[in-house]
C-alpha cells in the first residue's frame, strides 16, 4: 500500500472511528453493541479501522461530543496517524517467533532426503522408514492438544522457549544417533516441539501484533514454513553427495535456528493478553508500551481488560473444551478453525509436494541428483507464492484470500489428475518378458501394461527408448533394498544399464508429463498464499482469549492428525483408485472445502481480537449471505453493571 493511499485510509478510517464514537449511546448499564452502517469510508478503510481505533482514540463517548466538528475529527486523525507508526520491536519480535514456523518446515521436509542416505546406512526396512518419518507427525499431532493446556497454564513465551529446547535437544540426538531406535527418540522429541510450536507460535504473533498488520505477520510464520521446507530441500541436495554420515549434517543443522530462537526468547516477553489474564496488569501495561512504541495503549488495554472481565463475569463451569463447545460462539469458531485445518491437509499438500520428485521425473529427469535438486524448485514455488499470500492478506482480508486460493487448488488438482488420466489411457505396452533367474513367479510378469505395472509397489518398469519410440519394455521386481534399480536384469545395475535403458519406479514414461507439470505448479500457485497460510492465521484470531490456547491446540492438532492420515494412505489410494482417482478425490475434497469456507469463514481483517467473537453469534455457515455486510463493524462497549446480549434493540442504536 503506498504512503499516500495508507495517509488516506488513515483519515478516513479515524474519522470513521471517532464518528462512530457519537453513535455510542451512553447508558445507565449493560453492554452496548453497535452497529456502524457501511459507508463508502468504512468500507474501503475497513482492513485496518480497528487498527487506528486503538491507537489512541479515547474510550469515552465523551471524547466526541456532539459539538464535534469535522475540522477537529480531521486533526485528531491526522494526530492519531502521526503517532501510529508500528515500532520495529513487533517485527523483531514476530521474526524470532517465525523460527518456530521455520524449524516446522524445516524437520518435516528434510527427512524424505535424509531417508534416502539413512536407509541404506542404517539398513532401514519399510516399515522402519515409515516409522521414522511418521513418528514426528504422531507426536506433534499429541503435542499440539497438550500444547493447549501448556499455553494457559504457563504462557506462550514459555512454550516457544519449551518448543526450542525440544528442537535443538532433538537435533543433537539425531545428529549424533548410534542407531535406528536412537534415531527415533530423537525424531519423536522434535516432533513434541513441532506440535507446541505449531500452536503457540501464531497465537503470540496474533496477540502481540497491532489489528491492521496481524494477518501479514501471523502469515509470515507460515512464509517461514515454507522457507523451512525450501532451505531443508537444499541441504538434502547439497549433503546427498556425502554418502557417510550426510544425513546426521542435515537432521542436526536445525539445532542453529533452535538455539538462535531459545535465546532470542529468553529476552523477548510475554503476551500482553496473557498477562492480563493472569492479572499481572503492570507488567502488562510495561509490555504493551514496549510493542507499542510511544502509541497511547489505553485504549487497547482497557479493551483487552474488559473483555476478560467480561469472560469472567460469565463464569462457565468445566473445562475450557466443554465450555467452549457449549458456548454456541465459540462452538461455531472451533469448527471453523478445525474445518480449515482439516480441509489444508485433504487438499493433498504434502502428497503433492512429496510427489513432486516423481512428477519431474515423469516428465524427463531422469538423473536421481537432478531430480532432487528439482524438487527443491517446487519447495521454492511455495514459499514463493507464500510471500505473495503475506502481501495479499491484509489487501484482499483472509475471506476473499482462501476462498479464491481454494477455487484454484481444486481446478489445479483436477488438471493434475486429468494430466495421470492421460498417461494412463496412453500407457505403454509391456513387450519383452525375460526370464526371472531365480524361477520365481512374480506377479510382476502378469502385468501387460506399464500403468498396472507402476501401480504394483513391488514392481518397476524397465525400457529403452530411442528417439521417438520404447523398445524393449518389461515389468520387473524392484530390488527390496533401493527403489532406484530392479531386483534383477537390465535395470538392477547401472553398469549393465546400457544407453537409454532407463527403469522407472512409481511412474511410466508418457508424453503427457507437460499436463502434470503444469498442474503441480498452478497448484502451488493456487495454495500456497491462501489455504496453506490462512488456516494458521485464521485460527491464531477467531478465539476469544479463555478459549485461544485450547482452540489453537484443537485445531493443529486436526492439522498433524489429517497431515498423517493423508500422507499414510496416499500410495494406497493410488494403488486401489490409480494416480487420477487419488487426484480426482483430492480435488472434490477441495470443492466441498470451498463450500465450507464459502458459507462458515467470517471476515476477520482488522477486527481487534477482542471484537471477533462477534462474528460467530450468528448461525453457523450464514457467512456466504453476509458478503454484503463486510463493510459493517459490530463494536462492544462494556459499560460497568450488567450485561446484555446482542439483539435487535441494538439496531436502534444507529443513527
Ligand atoms: O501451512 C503449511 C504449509 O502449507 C506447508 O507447506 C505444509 O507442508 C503444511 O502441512 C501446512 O500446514
Amino acid at each position: 500500500m503506498s504512503r499516500k493511499q495508507v495517509d488516506h485510509d488513515y483519515n478516513l478510517r479515524s474519522m470513521s472511528n471517532l464518528m462512530g464514537e457519537r453513535r455510542k449511546k451512553v447508558s445507565d448499564g449493560g453492554e452496548r453493541s453497535l452497529i456502524k452502517a457501511p459507508s463508502n469510508a468504512s468500507i474501503s478503510s475497513q482492513g485496518a479501522s480497528a487498527g487506528a481505533s486503538t491507537a489512541g482514540a479515547p474510550a469515552a463517548p465523551a471524547a466526541a461530543s456532539s459539538s464535534t466538528t469535522t475540522g477537529d475529527l480531521e486533526r485528531a486523525a491526522r494526530k492519531q496517524f502521526q503517532q501510529d507508526v508500528t515500532p520495529g520491536f513487533v517485527y523483531v519480535l514476530a521474526a524470532f517467533s517465525a523460527l518456530g514456523g521455520f524449524l516446522f518446515g524445516y524437520d518435516t521436509g528434510v527427512i524424505s532426503g535424509a531417508m534416502l542416505l539413512l536407509k541404506r546406512e542404517l539398513d532401514l526396512s519399510a516399515l522402519w522408514q515409515e516409522v521414522l518419518i511418521s513418528s514426528t507427525v504422531a507426536a506433534a499431532a499429541l503435542s499440539a492438544l497438550l500444547g493447549g493446556f501448556l499455553n494457559g497454564l504457563f504462557g506462550r513465551r514459555v512454550c516457544i522457549l519449551l518448543a526450542s529446547f525440544f528442537f535443538a535437544v532433538g537435533g543433537v540426538v539425531m545428529s549424533t544417533a548410534p542407531g535406528k531406535e536412537v534415531l527415533l527418540a530423537g525424531r519423536l522429541i522434535v516432533g513434541v516441539g513441532l506440535g507446541i510450536a505449531s500452536m503457540t507460535v501464531p497465537v503470540y504473533i496474533a496477540e502481540a501484533s497491532p489489528p491492521h498488520l496481524r494477518g501479514q505477520l501471523v502469515t509470515v510464520n507460515t512464509l517461514f514454513i515454507t522457507g523451512g521446507q525450501f532451505t531443508a530441500s537444499l541441504v538434502d541436495g547439497a549433503f546427498s553427495y556425502l554418502q557417510r554420515d550426510g544425513w546426521r549434517y542435515m537432521l542436526g543443522l536445525s539445532v542453529l535456528p533452535a538455539v538462535l530462537q531459545f535465546v532470542g526468547f529468553l529476552f523477548l516477553p510475554e503476551s500482553p493478553r496473557w498477562l492480563i489474564q493472569r492479572g499481572l496488569t503492570q507488567k502488562a501495561r510495561r509490555v504493551l508500551s514496549q510493542i507499542r512504541g510511544n502509541q497511547n495503549i489505553d485504549e487497547e488495554y482497557d479493551s483487552i481488560k474488559n473483555s476478560i472481565d467480561e469472560e469472567e463475569d460469565s463464569g462457565g463451569e468445566g473445562p475450557v473444551i466443554w465450555r467452549m463447545l457449549t458456548y454456541p460462539p465459540t462452538r461455531r469458531a472451533l469448527l471453523v478453525g478445525c474445518g480449515l485445518q482439516m480441509f489444508q491437509q485433504l487438499s493433498g499438500i504434502n502428497t503433492v509436494m512429496y510427489y513432486s520428485a516423481t512428477i519431474l521425473q515423469m516428465s524427463g529427469v531422469r538423473d536421481d541428483r537432478l531430480a532432487i535438486w528439482l524438487a527443491g524448485l517446487t519447495t521454492f514455488t511455495n514459499f514463493l507464492f507464500t510471500l505473495l499470500g503475506v502481501w495479499l492478506v491484509e489487501r484482499v482480508g483472509r475471506r476473499k484470500l482462501t476462498l479464491g486460493s481454494i477455487v484454484g487448488t481444486c481446478l489445479s488438482l483436477s488438471l493434475l489428475a486429468i494430466g495421470f488420466l492421460m498417461t494412463a489411457q496412453h500407457s505403454p505396452p509391456v513387450t519383452f518378458h525375460p526370464l526371472d533367474p531365480s524361477m520365481a513367479n512374480s506377479t510382476c510378469s502378469k502385468y501387460q501394461l506399464c500403468e498396472p505395472c507402476m501401480l504394483d509397489p513391488g514392481c518397476g518398469f524397465c525400457y529403452r527408448e530411442n528417439a521417438s519410440a520404447l523398445l524393449a519394455s518389461s515389468c520387473v521386481p524392484v530390488n527390496k533394498a533401493s527403489t532406484e534399480r530392479a531386483a534383477w536384469g537390465r535395470c538392477s545395475n547401472s553398469s549393465l544399464m546400457r544407453d537409454q535403458t532407463y527403469w522407472a519406479y512409481n511412474y511410466c514414461p508418457t508424453s503427457y508429463s507437460w499436463l502434470v507439470l503444469l498442474g503441480l505448479v498452478l497448484y502451488l500457485a493456487a495454495f500456497a498464499p491462501g489455504m496453506g497460510p490462512m488456516p494458521w492465521t485464521i485460527n491464531s484470531e477467531i478465539y476469544p482469549l479463555w478459549a485461544r490456547s485450547t482452540g489453537n491446540a484443537c485445531a493443529a492438532g486436526v492439522n498433524w492428525t489429517f497431515n498423517i492420515l493423508v500422507s499414510l494412505t496416499f500410495l494406497h489410494l493410488a494403488q486401489y483408485f490409480t494416480y487420477y482417482g487419488a487426484f480426482f478425490l483430492y480435488s472434490s475434497l477441495a470443492l466441498l472445502g470451498f463450500f465450507f469456507i464459502y458459507g462458515c469463514l467470517p471476515e476477520t481483517k482488522g477486527r481487534r481480537l477482542e471484537e471477533i467473537e462477534a462474528l460467530f453469534e450468528n448461525q453457523l455457515c450464514s457467512c456466504g449471505a453476509s458478503d454484503s455486510d463486510e463493510g459493517r463493524q459490530v463494536e462492544y462497549i462494556r459499560v460497568k453493571g450488567s450485561n446484555y446480549h446482542l439483539s435487535d434493540n441494538d439496531a436502534s442504536d444507529v443513527d
